[in-house]
């Protein structure tokens, strides 16, 4: 199958996104037109001079204009118009499930309440929900980089929308914020039923893997890619069926791997680790869930059931119920079969 037949089989298949980051998806189209409503005046005069300032070297490169971007979102209705602009990506990218982050401290810390930022997410979600009939979950992810007490602070304010949040997360600096950092809110958030995820070998060593499944207890693993310089964990991830959520533009993006041709998210598939496919931050790393689907394709000849079973993966390390994944799963089989009749 050539490349536009195999992009065409890609964007009608049904997607579920695992790590994406709301913050990510701020264009720098809004970041312009959020600037101007709020009266906040940013370092850039046009779009094309935010996407030239968008060359990475690694992931602080990236996180340093990325916090900085985030500092246009004020209102409720910025937060609601960012989820929504990212749903209609969702939509054009036949993503049927997804589940975000959100990086409450970003917004707190600048005097933003955590109220208006979960609210406005919530409802956009909802909104897509009944609209656009895109599922969702939220996921709060904690900084890295800040202390301990910071994460326990944004737990508590969490508690009054624990019926919105499934979950909490961890990201932002990997290189000197190892799992152990965080390892009483996360054992407090699983006391009050969160699921948790973390970010973990994207650019830190393989052992942080390790780490934090035995510190942190997650059910998931944010990237994972550095999983292949240690045979054994590699094994064991594919044993236990460990779900990676990788994200390959983000990873060449920020040098995680200088090209999509090295990139190990064909070899972990066919090793029969449960990895899938996600965008990250879209904005900042040039594509969506098609995008990301493409590259990968492009780089690596994959059958479609391969490429389906990135899909099949997705479903199969969500947090919705068993009745939701049947369905997700007959829905993408459907697609699958009417592909090959
Ligand atoms: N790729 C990434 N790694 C760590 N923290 C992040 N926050 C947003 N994107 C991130
Ligand atoms: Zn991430």
């Amino acid at each position: 199958m050539n490349a536009s037949s195999q992009h065409a089989f890609i964007a009608g298949l049904p997607k579920v996104e695992l790590h994406l980051h709301l913050e990510g998806t701020l264009e720098p189209e809004l970041m312009f037109a959020l600037a101007e409503r709020n009266q906040i005046s940013i370092p850039y005069k046009t779009t094309d001079e935010i996407r030239a300032a968008y060359k990475f070297h690694n992931l602080q490169s990236f996180l340093d204009i990325y916090y900085q971007g985030a500092g246009v979102l004020i209102t409720e209705q910025d937060f609601f118009d960012l989820t929504w602009a990212y749903l209609e990506h969702c939509k054009q990218d036949n993503v049927i499930h997804t589940e975000v982050f959100f990086d409450p401290q970003t917004h707190t810390d600048r005097g933003i309440s955590f109220d208006t930022v979960i609210q406005g997410i919530h409802r956009a979600l909802e909104q897509g929900r009944e609209e656009l009939g895109i599922t969702s979950k939220i996921i709060m992810c904690f900084l890295r980089h800040l202390d301990e007490d910071s994460a326990i602070e944004t737990l508590n304010q969490a508690l009054p929308y624990k019926d919105w949040i499934i979950g909490v997360g961890l990201d932002s600096t990997e290189i000197g914020n190892p799992p152990h950092k965080h390892e009483k809110v996360f054992a407090m958030a699983r006391e009050h039923g969160f699921l948790t995820v973390s970010h973990a070998g994207e650019e830190g060593p393989a052992q942080n893997i390790i780490d934090t499944l035995e510190v942190l207890k997650t059910s998931r693993i944010d990237h994972g890619v550095r999983c292949a310089d240690d045979e054994q964990l590699v094994n064991q991830l594919a044993e236990d069926r460990t779900p990676l959520t990788v994200c390959p533009l983000s990873n060449t993006a920020l040098k995680v791997f200088e090209e999509m041709e090295e990139h190990n998210i064909v070899e972990l598939l066919r090793k029969g680790l449960c990895v899938t496919i996600n965008s990250d931050d879209p904005a900042y790393f040039g594509g969506y869930m098609n995008d990301n689907f493409n590259a990968v394709a492009d780089a690596h000849a994959m059958t479609e059931q391969e490429i389906a079973q990135f899909t099949f993966n997705a479903i199969e390390a969500s947090f919705i119920t068993t009745a939701e994944r049947e369905r997700l799963r007959k829905i993408t089989q459907d697609y699958l079969d009417s592909f090959k009749a």
